[in-house]
């Protein structure tokens, strides 16, 4: 290892995707002095361990974060707070507190009033993820060229900026963003179509007697890739979606009076408004490929026959 670790010892609170991801990314790069972990069952922490995940793992979240410069909370938003308030008494002085919410506001509301004086707290979210979760679907390469957004809560400058070294140095491209700001954003680039996702296989489902024959059979396409996301775990949706229903429902509005505007297109006929339409969605989709961000799908050769 040619330069010394990010941090001395980093605390994992749930040990899934995104935990796992992060500890093999660390440890490819020598972030991490040490790695500890802590989930619920002992089924996980031994597949962490025997996945080499964690250094050491313990039963509580409060053993795991003493004496830890960085701990990372990677449950469900709906969990954060019960953590927060268990893992409070027990933080290092200086330590960092971080998070990997998919909701920034509501992990702010819940976390924050129980972070104790002298530890930053620097809220934070990964924009890289699977339909997979649990401690066997992390990789090292998740985060690579994806963007992580940090939010700066009036953290102390120099704690972000060691945060952020941190992501980088895991392959991510780093940005500093406002918590509404990014609650808004992601309603439209990840909340809402997860929901319509799950609303049209949910459709298909109805249909059950085409669900049995042609919808699996034909699914080459299109509708194999809401599978994929409507596959995602159904704990942190809900999550999602209860701590986010301000800006979730304000685009869904938004959503539904385009799809009316689609419908009425089909019912009159109005092949030009279809036209007209579905150009300007092509140039969205090409603007994205030549920005060169379409890294929405990572593959590296595992797993892309599910996707
Ligand atoms: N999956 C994604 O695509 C993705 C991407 C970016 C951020 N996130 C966010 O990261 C966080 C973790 O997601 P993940 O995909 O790693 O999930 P995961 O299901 O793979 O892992 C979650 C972990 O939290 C534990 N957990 C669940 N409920 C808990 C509770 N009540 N108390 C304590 N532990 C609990 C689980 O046992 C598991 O160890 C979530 O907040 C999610 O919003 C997910
Ligand atoms: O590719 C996927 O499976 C994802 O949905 C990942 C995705 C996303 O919507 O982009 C899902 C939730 C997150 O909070 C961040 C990333």
């Amino acid at each position: 290892m040619s330069h010394p670790p990010v941090y001395e010892r980093v605390a994992l609170i749930g040990l899934g995707l995104i935990a796992g991801s992060m500890a093999l990314a660390m440890k490819r790069a020598g972030l991490a002095g040490e790695i500890v972990g802590t989930a619920r069952t002992a089924a996980t922490r031994e597949v962490a361990l025997k996945r080499g995940l964690c250094d050491r793992v313990c039963e509580t979240a409060a053993e795991a974060v003493e004496d830890a410069d960085l701990v990372v909370l990677c449950v469900p938003v709906g969990a954060m707070e019960t953590i927060a308030i268990e893992i409070a008494p027990h933080l290092a002085p200086g330590a960092t507190v971080t998070d990997v919410g998919s909701v920034k506001r509501a992990v702010i509301d819940a976390v924050a009033p129980h972070i104790p004086d002298g530890i930053h707290f620097i809220p934070g979210h990964p924009l890289a993820g699977t339909e997979q979760s649990g401690p066997e679907a992390g990789f090292a390469e998740l985060f690579e060229n994806r963007f992580t957004l940090l939010i700066d809560d009036g953290a102390d400058p120099d704690a972000i900026a060691r945060l952020a070294r941190l992501w980088t140095e895991m392959g991510a491209r780093v940005e500093v963003m406002d918590a509404d700001h990014h609650d808004l954003v992601l309603a439209v680039t990840s909340h809402t179509p997860h929901l319509i996702a799950y609303t049209m296989v949910g459709v298909a489902d109805d249909l059950r007697r085409v669900t049995d024959s042609e919808v699996i059979k034909y699914s080459a396409a299109g509708f194999r890739d809401f599978t994929r996301i409507a596959a995602s775990d159904p704990t942190m949706w809900r999550d999602v979606f209860l701590t986010n229903k301000d800006a979730t429902l304000e685009i869904l509005g938004r959503f539904t009076e385009e799809l009316f505007a689609l419908q009425r297109a089909i019912r009159t006929g109005d092949g030009e408004m279809l036209h007209d339409y579905f150009t300007r969605t092509r140039a969205i989709r090409r603007g994205i490929i030549d920005a060169g961000q379409d890294t929405a799908t990572p593959d590296f050769g595992r797993g892309g026959g599910k996707r």
